[in-house]
């Protein structure tokens, strides 16, 4: 090689560094100048150092310039913790959440009036916000702490900011099979900081997904500890508007759990919620009103709508992304609609429904909120970081693992986990590789090395997982593990697998279609006997056809958001605003007993 070709080689590696740092420096600028409200959750610390860049001016102004933090690059994450048992490493992080939980704040809006020009509001605003996130840069360094990837976009936080002072209820989304993963509890406070009388009501969304004696657990934990909350499906009041019913998954032979009437723990229909829903507002509104209390003017940083007799109530929905939001907003709207997605972040502005001339909703972006995490693995299961950023899928396919059963994988997926070995404890979980193995094994998943596709089945298993295909629930604090998965009612039934895998609504009895159950079952019994463990291969070419075919009968239906409703005129302050007209109250049971 000549001294030429050398230097001609430096010349394009230096060129492409150059333009490497120029497409990050464009990159950083665009989170400022995009107009489009698009969520920012897995910043890197490099990004945040451009952008850091970028705000340098506005960081001049903060009050304490000497307490600027540089933001370091931390790339070898968890150094100090390798030879740690995974038990210890717990530990210890827990350890290190206790004394950080003070730390996880929501950025709150700085104190503005109308007086102030765009460009004052603005830049305090954005001041405010860079603090806040210095403070969480700092939490993110310690890497015995793993934070969700939490919303980074200023703008998507000033929507949370005006739908909390517009509402006088706030309502949490979340899910219910681990709610606490799910509430904010410094959202509640900073409500309450905005207006003493604004509250907080848990709407406990996906309880179709929980038997009724988890319900009873949760609902006196949230009693214990004052937690305003309602169980509540949106997919089942759905369904029950278009006179169909949701099959109960924890249904068994043997365990038959009817539906609850006690308040506490039943799942509300949608009638019955919106009820609820006003009446708690009004509730607000009218103490709010017999304080004397006025203070709803923007300088105090709210604006709820309840304070004079004929404006109508306004209850704000909030949570991360993927909770229901938009499937509760659908349901409670009654509009027929086509579905929803599970692509996180899709509502971009809030959204003003007017219910009736008593009841407004406020619809909020899905946002993540800082909070402690175990894992990345751990987030990617509870479905807020994507399947498809998933690069080590074994270990998130672990965490499936560790939290439902063996025998409930075994019933689901019909297949049949190896067993500890004898010199094991017998109650460990299986290995994620035992579970990919068998699971490819049943279904033919051969990757083109000859191999089992581990990442196709890790992709299906974790969105069964999220889907509530492979049941799970975690229990209130405090109660074992063992009380989790009582007996039966953990165990769905032959059919009622079936029923998940096709579909999770039940047709009203004279749409009943039973031959869509059988062949579920039935290919998968073929596959298991006509895939060969130990050449890896499909002995029957006809197997992975059918395969194929269970894997479509995994497909969700086509999940677009019809947002249709929420195209409409303005409120005067720029934002969509829909009338809704209501349909009749629906009758009949929501969730099938
Ligand atoms: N089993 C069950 N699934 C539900 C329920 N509500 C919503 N889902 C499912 O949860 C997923 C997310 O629902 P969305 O309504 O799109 O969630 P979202 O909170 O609006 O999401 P963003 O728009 O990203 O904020 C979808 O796959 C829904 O079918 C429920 O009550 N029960």
């Amino acid at each position: 090689m000549g001294k030429n070709e050398k230097t001609g080689l430096g010349r394009a590696l230096v060129k492409h560094h150059n333009q490497m740092i120029q497409q990050s420096k464009e990159k950083g600028r665009s989170y400022r100048s995009k107009k489009v409200l698009e969520s920012v959750t897995d910043v890197s610390n490099i990004d945040a150092v451009i952008e850091q860049g970028e705000e340098e001016e506005l960081l001049q102004l903060a009050a304490d310039p000497s307490s600027r933090p540089d933001l370091p690059i931390r790339l070898d994450s968890g150094s100090s913790s390798i030879g740690m048992s995974p038990e210890k490493r717990r530990e210890e992080q827990k350890k290190e959440e206790a004394l950080h939980a003070g730390s996880l704040s929501v950025p709150r809006r700085p104190p503005w009036s109308p007086s102030m020009s765009v460009e004052e509001l603005d830049a305090n605003e954005r001041q405010a916000f860079l603090v806040w996130r210095r403070s969480l840069a700092r939490l993110e360094e310690n890497e015995k702490l793993v934070l969700t990837p939490f919303e980074k976009n200023l703008d998507i936080w000033r929507q949370l900011w005006r739908v909390v002072e517009r509402s006088d209820l706030l309502v949490m989304v979340v899910d219910a099979r681990d709610p606490l993963f799910y509430r904010c509890a410094d959202l509640e406070a900073y409500a309450q900081e905005t207006d003493k009388y604004k509250r907080t009501l848990l709407l406990v969304n996906k309880a179709d997904l929980l038997p009724v004696s988890v319900r009873e657990k949760w609902a006196k934990f949230f009693h214990l500890h004052e937690i305003l909350f309602v169980f509540w499906s949106a997919k089942a009041a759905s369904a029950a508007l278009e006179g169909k019913k949701l099959a109960a998954p924890w249904k068994t032979q043997n365990n038959n759990q009817e539906e609850t009437d006690d308040p506490s723990t039943k799942i509300y229909g949608r009638e019955e919620l919106l009820v609820r829903l006003q009446f708690e507002a009004e509730e607000i509104a009218k103490l709010r009103r017999e304080s004397g209390s006025s203070s709803t003017g923007p300088s105090d940083g709210h604006s709820a709508g309840g304070d004079n007799l004929s404006k109508p109530v306004v209850v704000g929905f909030v949570g991360y992304p993927n909770v229901g939001k938009s499937s509760t907003i659908n349901a409670l709207v009654g509009q027929k609609r086509t579905g929803v997605t599970s692509t996180p972040g899709k509502t971009k502005h809030f959204q003003t429904l007017i219910i009736s001339d008593e009841l407004t909703l406020c619809d909020c972006p899905g946002l993540v909120f800082p909070s402690f995490s175990s894992s990345r693995h751990g987030m990617i299961a509870c479905g807020v970081l994507p399947i498809d950023r998933m690069t080590e899928h074994r270990e998130a396919v672990q965490v499936v693992a560790n939290r439902v059963p063996r025998s409930v994988i075994e019933n689901v997926y019909k297949i049949s986990l190896p067993k500890p070995k004898p010199y094991e404890p017998q109650d460990r979980p299986p290995l994620a590789s035992e579970l990919l193995r068998a699971y490819c094994a049943s279904r033919g998943y051969v990757a083109s090395s000859g191999l089992p596709d581990e990442t196709r089945a890790a992709r299906q298993i974790l969105k069964d997982y999220i889907d509530g295909k492979l049941p799970h629930y975690e229990m209130p604090p405090g109660m074992g593990d063992e009380e989790c998965y009582d007996g039966d009612a953990a165990e769905p039934s032959l059919s009622e697998v079936a029923e998940s895998e096709s579909s999770d609504i039940e047709n009203p009895p004279d749409n009943e279609d039973e031959s869509e159950i059988g062949p579920v079952f039935d290919h998968v019994l073929d596959d298991l006997s006509s895939f060969d463990v130990a050449n890896g291969l499909s002995s029957k070419k006809v197997t992975v056809k059918k395969s194929n075919a269970s894997h479509k009968n995994h497909k969700k239906p086509q999940r677009k958001k019809d947002r249709s409703w929420r195209v409409g005129n303005d409120d005067g302050d720029g934002m969509p605003v829909i009338r809704v007209y209501q349909k009749p109250p629906s009758g009949g049971p929501v969730v099938a007993g």
